[in-house]
């Protein structure tokens, strides 16, 4: 358990993905997976698909977190719903730079965060917050250039595979290529996909309908939470796959994804990097007691 048992929190999300917030400016707070799970119960706790701890950079335990103090005063220290650590979420870096925002510990329109995947540069654009993702990179460039794929996902373990593509941005993502004839709306994602081969550290799954130019729909079963209503990394991933199967490497155009909580931007951007815009909401704060 924490080492404290009444907590201060905010409650945010992001297209619906949400997550919930804990200062902790003197870095007192240690997460164990217990306590994550608690705070994401919806029946028992807060509720959400993650919690994001809010501690300074330089008090990082990891090297290369503290590493980026220099450039960001803030970590963006994340939690799946399982209790288990993330080493990005897209969605959850709007919602960060919303609360630092709020609370007067960034005053500006643009300053980095900090995150286990690097640094990571925030944009507020009118509504909308933009976050630079970086670099991405295909999981299996060889086999990806030759085949347009490089894993096979199915749901059903009666059904034939469906052919997927692996990227990494940041953390790890399996994009499938829906056939026609399956329903987007109607896939049972309430078990985790089966990808093969199997992922060294698990993956999240995206499942995309294209729907005209620039424009897709996307499904996602997030590692560590079952299906959320959005994915800030995923919706990158799916846009960037998308992108290749088309011919298109390196997107030139933006990308609209909806998901089932609303809709993001993808945008290329120079140097292999890629940016992810939406909103962000902040929706209740108060303070919790942990169970002994
Ligand atoms: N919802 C996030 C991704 C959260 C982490 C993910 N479940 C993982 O384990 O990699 C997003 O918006 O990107």
């Amino acid at each position: 358990m924490a080492d404290m048992t009444t907590l201060r929190f905010t409650k945010g999300h992001g297209t619906e993905n949400d997550f919930v917030l804990l200062p902790d400016a003197d870095a007192r707070l240690t997460l164990d997976a217990d306590t994550v799970r608690w705070l994401t119960d919806r029946r028992a706790g807060i509720g959400g698909d993650g919690v994001i701890r809010v501690v300074p950079t330089s008090a990082a335990t990891e090297d290369g977190v503290r590493a980026q103090a220099g450039e960001a005063a803030w970590f963006m220290d994340y939690y799946n719903a399982d209790g288990s650590v993330a080493e990005m979420c897209g969605n959850g870096t709007r919602v960060f730079a919303e609360y630092l925002r709020r609370e007067g510990l960034e005053t500006g329109d643009e300053f980095a965060i900090a995150t286990r995947a690097g640094l990571r540069r925030i944009r507020f654009e009118g509504d909308l917050v933009a976050t630079n993702m970086g670099p991405w990179r295909l999981v299996d460039e060889q086999v990806a250039t030759r085949d347009g794929f490089d894993a096979l996902v199915r749901l059903d373990a009666n059904e034939e595979p469906w052919s997927a593509l692996s990227i990494d941005v940041g953390n790890p993502h399996t994009v499938v290529a829906l056939p026609e004839a399956v329903d987007l709306a109607t896939l049972d994602l309430t078990s985790a996909p089966e990808v093969s081969p199997a992922p060294p550290h698990g993956s999240n799954v995206e499942f995309v309908r294209p729907l005209g130019p620039g424009h897709i729909a996307m499904r996602v079963h997030e590692r560590g939470v079952g299906e959320t209503r959005s994915c800030g990394t995923g919706v990158v991933a799916a846009a960037l796959a998308t992108s290749w199967w088309a011919g298109q490497p390196e997107p030139t155009q933006d990308w609209t994804v909806d998901v089932p909580g609303g809709r993001l931007r993808v945008r290329g951007m120079p140097n292999h990097e890629v940016e992810l815009a939406g909103p962000a909401a902040l929706v209740a704060d108060g303070t919790v007691d942990l169970p002994a």
